[in-house]
């Protein structure tokens, strides 16, 4: 596998080595030993999710305000702009964000650490999305910041008009509206 920096430090992206052949391919989707020694991450993880999504679906900017969550997140089918932005008041990439297009094509993985508003949206006729986590998920504890705030101004690279929302995340917060990490 290989670990490719992005604009933060933190975020990486990971491109696994797919083998090839007349039946098809093969590769390591997840191999502890390897992702611990190449991205430096030793978290746990303890949850694998999979979500199907339509074209235009966007979901985010989700956290857990506690028992905030580190993700290593893929899709195996289509097409995703995938977005980590740092909600870290004290860090030097607080309000910034990558965007990095994951596909079954590509095969591409983004890590996203806790402390990390995550969201996608679908750009593919459908689009399944998995991701391992690193803590559980705690109703509770759910944030979801507004995957359009002008203070963030993340360019998602889809029309506006198009974009179908869960109603929680059409009544995300703005971001000086919501509860931050330190
Ligand atoms: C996230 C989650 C949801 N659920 C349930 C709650 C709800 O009934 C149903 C759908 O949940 P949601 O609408 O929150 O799903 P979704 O909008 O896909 O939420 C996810 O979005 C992406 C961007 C993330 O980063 C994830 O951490 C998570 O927040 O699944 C679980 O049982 N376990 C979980 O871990």
């Amino acid at each position: 596998m290989n670990v490719i920096d992005t604009a933060i430090p933190e975020v990486k992206i990971i491109e696994p080595t797919v083998f090839g052949d007349a039946r098809g391919f093969f590769f390591e989707s997840f191999n502890e030993q390897q992702f611990r020694k190449q991205t430096g991450v030793t978290l746990p993880f303890v949850q694998d999710n999979h979500s199907r999504s339509t074209q235009g679906v966007l979901r985010g900017l989700h956290y857990q305000i506690e028992r905030a969550q580190g993700k290593l997140v893929r899709v195996v089918n289509g097409t995703v702009i995938d977005v980590a932005v740092d909600l870290r008041q004290s860090s030097p990439t607080f309000k910034q964000w990558v965007a990095v297009e994951l596909s079954a094509d590509n095969h591409r993985q983004l890590w996203i650490p806790p402390g990390f508003g995550h969201g996608f949206v679908v750009t593919s006729e459908s689009a399944d999305f998995l991701y391992k986590t690193t803590d559980y998920w705690f109703k509770a504890h759910e944030r979801s910041i507004r995957w359009d705030d002008p203070e963030l101004a993340i360019n998602w690279g889809v029309t506006p008009s198009m974009v179908l929302l869960a109603d929680k995340d059409k009544q995300a917060l703005f971001l000086n509206e919501a509860e931050l990490f330190e």
